[in-house]
């Protein structure tokens, strides 16, 4: 990367004289981002190396000494070197005494160690001040100056005073400190870069799943099924049909599938008759996805709509429409206009479009940027209320969509019923059992036991005891 003036140049102009001075060990590719990035920001480096000799890419105006006299030059050290190489800080315990010890180390594995890489530094110079910081920046952000991916540095440390004096320095470089507590954060700390989109695995592998089963059922039906009895090729389905049906089944089952362990919670509630014990963690992870769910949910909605405006210009459709305008021609016989027909088709297309609407509704109030401006009643009532207006929305579209078909035992193949029949399953599960619980009997006991009440005071004292549930 060409170096431009701001590169170089401190972007506030401290005299030398009052600018802080900070000891970074390790003049690999972290300790000289950071270094570069703090120069910027009015402090004065001096690196500690093996080799302490200036190079064209460290920052200008930063000194570089051996690991012991960089030490002496300040009573902050950043430790940039992993974990491997802690092995040459012992011998420094004397210089090292009282000074603040920030550990930036990542590991290449989840729980790679028996002790946090922060606990084991402490350990090595006991007479320091461990401080964990900075391991969730990357090199890459710190350098290009996007640091868009997140701006977060999470702290942990025994000592207030150090961290207090860490966070300073992530204040002044324009990033967010996060006080995670004491030391024994720092694991799930170290942990955290190494996750892979954790609150997304689930819901990932449960919509996979979902359409590979819809897209079989599918297949068996509107494919298989006709060539066995009819001996007609109907492979083209498998383009345009197939998933215009599999994406919006998923969206709506997945989308009820967003409201379900909110009602679960409420039986749970109820049987408990407490709110004081904890959920069982199936349910906890459930609740905890219940975002990515939902915006799983929305993806496939949007491919849904994308389809249905693509029926008028296929070939099959096209071709059924003049094939049957021109056998009317023919036997010179009109379809009668029915305006029963009319308003159901035009009813559910109609509540697809407002389910779909307050389905996107959703989508962006999720955002961070949208979700920040309201307060939590605000969002809570988006996301409650307008989210079971999506639902019922979506099952009624669904349902009309359907019509009296479901009721037709011709449109049984193979004893399978109609993939739509499906996508109702869950939504009116959840939506008939949420009728039951806001009826106002029911809904008087459960925000009893919200606020607070409790059936049985037995059951309270249990879960003090650390007893937990089913
Ligand atoms: C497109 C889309 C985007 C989404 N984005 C988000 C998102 O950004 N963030 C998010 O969290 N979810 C999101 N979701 C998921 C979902 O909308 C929310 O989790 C929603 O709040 C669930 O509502 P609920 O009524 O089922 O459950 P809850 O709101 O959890 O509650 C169930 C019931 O219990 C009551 N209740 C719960 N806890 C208490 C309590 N402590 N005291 C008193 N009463 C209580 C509530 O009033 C409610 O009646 C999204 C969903 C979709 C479809
Ligand atoms: N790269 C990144 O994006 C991030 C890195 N980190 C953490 O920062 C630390 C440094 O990472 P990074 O700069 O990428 O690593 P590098 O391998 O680029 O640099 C490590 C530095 O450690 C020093 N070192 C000391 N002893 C040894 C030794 N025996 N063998 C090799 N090097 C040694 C070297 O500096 P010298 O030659 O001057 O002595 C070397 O340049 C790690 O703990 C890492 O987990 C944290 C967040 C992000
Ligand atoms: C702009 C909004 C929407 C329009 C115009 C629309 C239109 C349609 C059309 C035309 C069909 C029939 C498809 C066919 O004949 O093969 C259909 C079916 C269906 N729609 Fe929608 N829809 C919309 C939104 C939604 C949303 C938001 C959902 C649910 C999350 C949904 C769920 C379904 C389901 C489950 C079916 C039945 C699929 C099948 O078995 O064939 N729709 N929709
Ligand atoms: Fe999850």
């Amino acid at each position: 990367m060409e170096k431009t003036s701001t590169d170089t140049l401190p972007l506030t102009m401290i005299p030398p004289e009052e600018q802080e001075t900070v000891c970074i060990f390790g003049t690999g590719d972290f300790g000289r981002s950071l270094g570069l990035k703090m120069t910027q920001c009015g402090y004065s480096i001096v690196f500690g190396s093996r080799n302490p000799r200036t190079s064209s890419l460290l920052p200008s105006g930063a000194e570089v000494l051996g690991y012991s006299e960089a030490a002496q030059k300040s009573d902050i050290i950043i430790i940039a070197i992993h974990r491997e190489h802690y092995d040459l800080l012992p011998a420094l315990t004397e210089v090292l005494r009282g000074k603040i010890l920030v550990d930036v180390s990542n590991n290449l594995k989840i729980h790679q160690y028996p002790e946090s890489n922060a606990e084991y530094l402490a350990q090595l110079v006991p007479g320091a001040h461990i401080v964990k910081a900075f391991n969730t920046i990357s090199a890459w952000a710190l350098q290009s100056g996007a640091l868009d991916a997140s701006r977060q540095v999470f702290i942990c440390g025994n000592e207030s005073k150090a961290k207090q004096r860490v966070m300073d320095i992530v204040r002044a470089l324009g990033l967010t400190p996060l006080d995670q507590g004491s030391l024994l954060a720092a694991s799930e700390i170290e942990n955290y870069p190494l996750q892979l989109f954790p609150m997304w695995k689930f819901p990932f592998y449960f919509s996979a799943i979902l359409c590979v089963f819809l897209f079989v059922y599918c297949v068996i039906r509107d494919v298989v099924y006709p060539y066995v009895n009819e001996k007609k090729d109907h492979t083209f389905r498998i383009a345009v049909s197939i998933p215009n049906r599999v994406f919006p089944i998923a969206a709506l089952t997945l989308l009820a599938v967003v409201y379900l362990p909110g009602v679960i919670a409420a039986i749970l509630q109820l049987y408990r008759g407490t709110k004081y014990r904890r959920f069982p963690n199936w349910l906890d992870h459930w609740m905890l996805c219940r975002k990515q769910l939902g915006l799983i949910a929305l993806g496939f909605a949007f491919l849904h709509v994308i389809y249905t405006l693509l029926i008028p210009i296929r070939y099959y459709v096209r071709w059924r429409l003049g094939n049957l305008t021109a056998s009317q021609a023919i036997s010179k016989k009109e379809n009668p206009f029915s305006t029963t027909n009319a308003w159901l088709s035009d009813s559910y297309l109609s509540l697809g479009v407002l389910g779909f609407f307050f389905f996107v509704l959703l989508g962006i109030t999720s955002l961070p940027s949208v979700s920040n401006m309201v307060n939590w009643r605000e969002f809570r009532f988006v996301q409650s209320k307008l989210g079971y207006l999506t639902l019922i929305l979506c099952t009624a579209h669904t349902l009309i969509y359907g019509g009296d078909r479901f009721l037709r035992p011709s449109s049984l193949r193979w004893y399978l019923p109609s993939a739509y029949i499906l996508a109702l399953i869950i939504p009116c599960t959840v939506l008939v059992i949420k009728f039951i619980l806001i009826l106002p009997c029911i809904d008087k006991t459960l925000t009893r036991i919200r606020q607070g009440w409790e059936r049985n005071s037995k059951f309270s004292k249990s879960a003090l005891n650390g007893q937990t549930d089913i």
